[in-house]
């Protein structure tokens, strides 16, 4: 999408002369080709994550960037497979960026002699995700388009790290395209305030999923193609959340109406 063009209803599709933000996401499913009209970026965190995830995300990027120590578990989950060298070669990243208290040295020498340029700030009020979405934002002023982000991990590891992450995406959920968080076990992204039809492929999400309030005092949800469907029902932190709800397997599409930004995540099926 070029960042001249963008408004705020480019994410937005006309049906039952209703307005609503479609969602999928092919970029999980190894058998779909994926629409080369989205560029897409990675940004890979401190955090696991398996070979075969790695793959799939990675081949539906065009950008990709290690948050300070997610460079070392991509080096170390490369090496630990048949031909580190080969894989290491076909899964470089385009950049480092951190504060770079955890990319290890001997990691940081071998992106280096690659070519890969390994940039240090020193910013102690923003953390090296952050740091990695500017990197990201100054190359889309470059190109003059805007990138659909995809973080790998982040869901689980320290609770700062993980709540941070929560409330740093639901802040930027305006400024940007559309931001996936993507663990082996679960995806989530936040849906602003609206109308939202999230297209679902069984093949690969699924069984659970859940709507959660986080960041605002409640929220009021309808939806459908769920099994637990809310019909214009209050969710709180404080009161009810939608947390266990299923998949319904002969539903393409969830639809879900809120009138506040929610998180919402569904469960991997362990087959990427
Ligand atoms: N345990 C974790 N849980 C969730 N996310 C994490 C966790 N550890 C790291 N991250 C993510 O990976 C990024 C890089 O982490 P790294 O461990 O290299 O640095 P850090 O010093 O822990 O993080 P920061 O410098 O951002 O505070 C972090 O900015 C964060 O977004
Ligand atoms: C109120 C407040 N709390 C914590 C930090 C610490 N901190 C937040 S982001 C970051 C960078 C980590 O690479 C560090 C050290 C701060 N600056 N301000």
């Amino acid at each position: 999408m070029n960042v001249r063009d963008r408004s705020a209803c480019d994410n937005y599709m006309v049906a039952d002369a209703r307005r609503y933000v479609e969602w999928e996401t092919p970029f999980l499913n190894p058998l779909t080709t994926v629409r080369d009209d989205v560029r897409r970026a990675l940004i890979i965190l401190n955090q696991p994550f398996s070979l075969p995830l790695l793959e799939t995300l990675w081949k539906t990027c065009s950008w990709r960037c290690c948050a300070d120590g997610g460079a070392n578990r991509l080096y170390d989950l490369l090496g630990e497979a048949g031909d580190g060298e080969l894989l290491r070669n076909l899964y470089t990243p385009d950049l480092i960026k951190g504060d770079l208290d955890s990319l290890r040295r001997d990691v940081r020498e071998y992106y280096s002699t690659k070519g890969v340029p390994v940039l240090q700030d020193l910013d102690q009020d923003t953390t090296d995700l952050m740091k990695c979405i500017k990197s990201l934002e100054e190359n889309e002023r470059k190109e003059g388009y805007e990138y659909e982000t995809l973080i790998l991990g982040g869901f689980s590891g320290r609770l700062d790290q993980t709540i941070h992450l929560l409330s740093y995406i639901h802040k930027i959920r305006n400024m940007r395209s559309k931001v996936y968080v993507i663990t082996d076990d679960n995806i989530g992204w936040v849906l602003d305030g609206g109308h939202h039809r999230i297209s679902i492929d069984h093949e690969v999400l699924g069984p659970t999923c859940g709507l959660l309030p986080v960041g605002v005092d409640s929220t009021v949800l309808s939806t459908s193609g769920l099994r637990w469907n809310l019909s214009g029902t209050e969710s709180s932190f404080d009161g009810l959340l939608s947390t266990s709800n299923h998949l319904v397997s002969t539903e393409p599409f969830v639809t879900i109406e809120t009138s506040r930004p929610i998180w919402w995540c569904a469960e991997l099926r362990r087959k990427i």
